[in-house]
Order: structure tokens, then sequence, then C-alpha cells
């Protein structure tokens, strides 16, 4: 289950923060860089304060790429009691130095690489920092005037940060100026967690201080994990809101068609050989028919955003060559009927180049008995309850 970090400036920021519901608790200074760190005192305050009612982690810092200064930078977080320290790794050729002086403190204290996705990442660098022993790793932006995380990192390259990440072991973070809408699009990834600060704060401006709505709205677009014991009275509707349980859906509501139209991509496409090792404008055009969960949409958690499907549609095209429209029509109508609150599905893809106007295949598919998710979420739900107490990657 994806948690949510926010960033908080101190004792009463993360007070917010855990009223809010929030998963982890990052001490950061906004004012300070996009790694700004705070005063080692107002760590240890707020470790103390937090008292173990939440994970607490702390930045370093934007430090310069010297082993010795990241290295004693660390250790002195780590002095703090936070549960994580998180590491900043900015372009150089220092990389693998600063991460191997940290790995006699990486077999104490759990370590997080930040990398920056607008500082052209080196994934080729998650080896290495799991070799050294690292917790985890996360993508974050450095310059927050200059874009989302999606901006830098399309949803189409993220597969390979998570998956890589993964296969070593590392626990995984995505970051950098988060916004409602990128949180549908990121939560198929299945990040470890979620960090946020900017859309935490009034007006999403990252240096004011953190709202307390705002967290509430960000919280709720996040699925949280049922603790074991928890109420039964979940928010079902709220569940389905966030993709989940469809049948606590309200039936009479029905659904509504989401549609993608005229979405044209340059795809390695078809089966002729003069087909392979370049590629031809595809055109797609997809609607979904989606559960609704209320009649007085107000925000994220109440829609199914197209960027969904536009986002399967960029990951199954990224994956590279196709023979078949119809393998390719099949894909993306299984991409996005794995979203629970999907009923149906038509797909058509068309060629733009090959014939009069367009040659393709146009497909509708339903999803198997929409009992099968309820029943696979109240199994899930009943599990959690029951579990004694689940060990996660980031707890
Ligand atoms: O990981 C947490 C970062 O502090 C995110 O900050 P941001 O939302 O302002 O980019």
């Amino acid at each position: 289950m994806t948690k949510m970090l926010a960033s908080v400036t101190g004792v009463a920021e993360a007070e917010i923060a855990i009223s809010g519901g929030v998963d982890i608790i990052d001490l950061k200074d906004p004012k300070a860089g996009a790694l700004g760190a705070v005063a080692i005192d107002t760590i240890r305050q707020t470790v103390s304060s937090v008292a173990g009612r939440r994970a607490t982690s702390a930045v370093c810092g934007d430090l310069p790429m010297e082993p010795e200064i990241i290295r004693a930078k660390a250790e002195e977080i780590a002095a703090t009691g936070v549960d994580f320290v998180k590491v900043g790794f900015f372009p150089s050729g220092n990389i693998a130095a600063c991460s191997a002086a940290l790995a006699p403190l990486a077999a104490r204290t759990k370590l997080i690489a930040v990398m920056f996705a607008d500082l052209a990442p080196d994934f080729e660098f998650l080896p290495v920092f799991a070799k050294d022993g690292f917790h985890g790793a996360m993508v974050d932006t450095a310059q927050k005037a200059k874009g989302r995380l999606l901006d830098h990192l399309p949803p189409e390259r993220i597969p390979a940060f998570v998956d890589r990440a993964r296969s070593h072991g590392l626990a995984v973070g995505l970051s950098g100026s988060l916004e409602a809408p990128d949180i549908p699009r990121l939560l198929p990834f299945a990040p470890d967690f979620l960090g946020f600060r900017g859309a935490l704060c009034d007006q999403s401006e990252r240096t004011t201080p953190l709202s307390a709505e705002a967290v509430s709205q960000i919280r709720d677009l996040i699925p949280e994990e049922l603790q074991p014991g928890a109420p039964s009275t979940v928010d079902y509707r709220l569940l389905a809101a966030r993709g989940y349980s469809p049948g606590a859906v309200d039936p009479v509501l029905g659904t509504d068609k989401i549609f993608v139209r005229d979405f044209v991509l340059p795809v390695e496409i078809g089966a002729y050989s003069f087909e392979h090792g370049h590629t031809q404008k595809v055109r797609f055009d997809v609607t979904a028919d989606v559960l609704r969960v209320t009649d007085h949409p107000e925000d994220m958690r109440h829609v199914f955003s197209y960027d969904i499907i536009m986002d399967a549609i960029r990951t199954i095209v990224a994956k590279g060559h196709v023979q078949l429209s119809e393998t390719l029509a099949e894909d993306v109508a299984a991409l996005v009927l794995e979203h629970p609150r999907v009923m149906s599905v038509a797909v058509r893809v068309e060629k733009l180049e090959l014939g009069p106007g367009g040659v393709g295949v146009e497909i509708e598919r339903r999803k198997a008995k929409q009992q099968a998710s309820t029943t696979r979420l109240s199994a899930e739900a009943d599990a959690l309850r029951r579990r004694p107490g689940k060990k996660d990657l980031i707890s």
C-alpha cells in the first residue's frame, strides 16, 4: 500500500500532518532549496514530539558531492533518531564514492537515496546504492519552479526506475511538486510512498505553512491501509472514488463515459519487415465506461482521470515494437480495465500512414463479473484486519 510522506518544517507542522493522516513525517526546510535541511535541534525536537506515532525522515541538504561532507551530515542527522535519512545525489563524478562513504552508516540507519528527475538521473546507480546498504531510493525534483515530476520523468519511464529499484530490494518513493491529479496516475506504479510539500500548502506555495485542508484532500486520494482491527466503518464510496471496491458504489448512479480522442503517437508497429526499425503515426480513440461514485463531483476523489488512459497507452507503446494493431488494442483495453471502476472499454487503433485515411481495428471489452473485485477487496480488508502487523518496507 502506498504511503503518504509530508515534508514539514518542525513540530507544529508535524502535528498538522499527523492529524491529517500522513504516514511519514519528513523534516525539510523548503526555503533552503530542494532538499533544504532543518536545524539538528528542530529534527530532534520533532522526532521527540512525534514519539513513534509516525515514521520520521529528514533530509541532509543540497550538499556538494564530497564523500566526507555527505557522510558527516548523514551521521549527524541519523544521531537525532529519525527513522530514515534522505541523502541527495546531484550529478557528479563522485556519486559512487559518496554512496560508499555512507555504507557503514547504512548498516545501522535506513538511508534513502534521492535522485532528481530534472537533473538527468542515472538509474545505473540504483544497484550501487543497494550494494552500499541503502534502504530505498526516490525521485524528486531539484528546481521546484521548473515543473512537476511527470514533466521530467513521464509515466512511461517510471517503471524503469521503480522496477530497477525494486529488483535490488530498494523501497521506492516518488515526489516532485506532485499535485492531486498526479496521484491516480502514480498509484498504479505502487511506490512505497509519494512525497509532498507544495500540494500541502495554501496556493500550493511550498514555502508557506502547511494547510490542514490541503493535507486532508491529498490524504483522501491515497488509499490508507486498513489497520488490523480497524472499525469496519470504512467509507467504501471514498474507496470507490480511489478505484477500490466498485461493489460498494451505488448502482443507481450508473456509469460515465470517460474518453480520449485523436490521441496520436509515434509507434513501432507492424508485421511487415518494412514496418520494423522505425515508428509510424497511430491514432488511439478510447472510451471507458466508469462507475460513478457521486452525482456531485467536486475534486479528484470523485473522478476517473483521462490521464490514466493516456498513461496506459504511453506505457504500452514505450515497451517497443508491436506486431499487430489487434495486440495493441487488447493490451490497452486490458490495462484500462485493471482500474476497478472501469466496467468496459472501447479501443480503436488506427495506423495513419499506411492506408487512404487510416487502417486498424476497434474492439470493446467488458470486465469480468465485478463481484470478483468486490469480493477481492472485502477479502483483502478482512485479511488486513486479521493480520498481526505487517512489516512494511517503509514503516
Ligand atoms: O518528498 C517530499 C518533497 O519535499 C516534495 O516537495 P514538493 O512537493 O514541494 O516537490
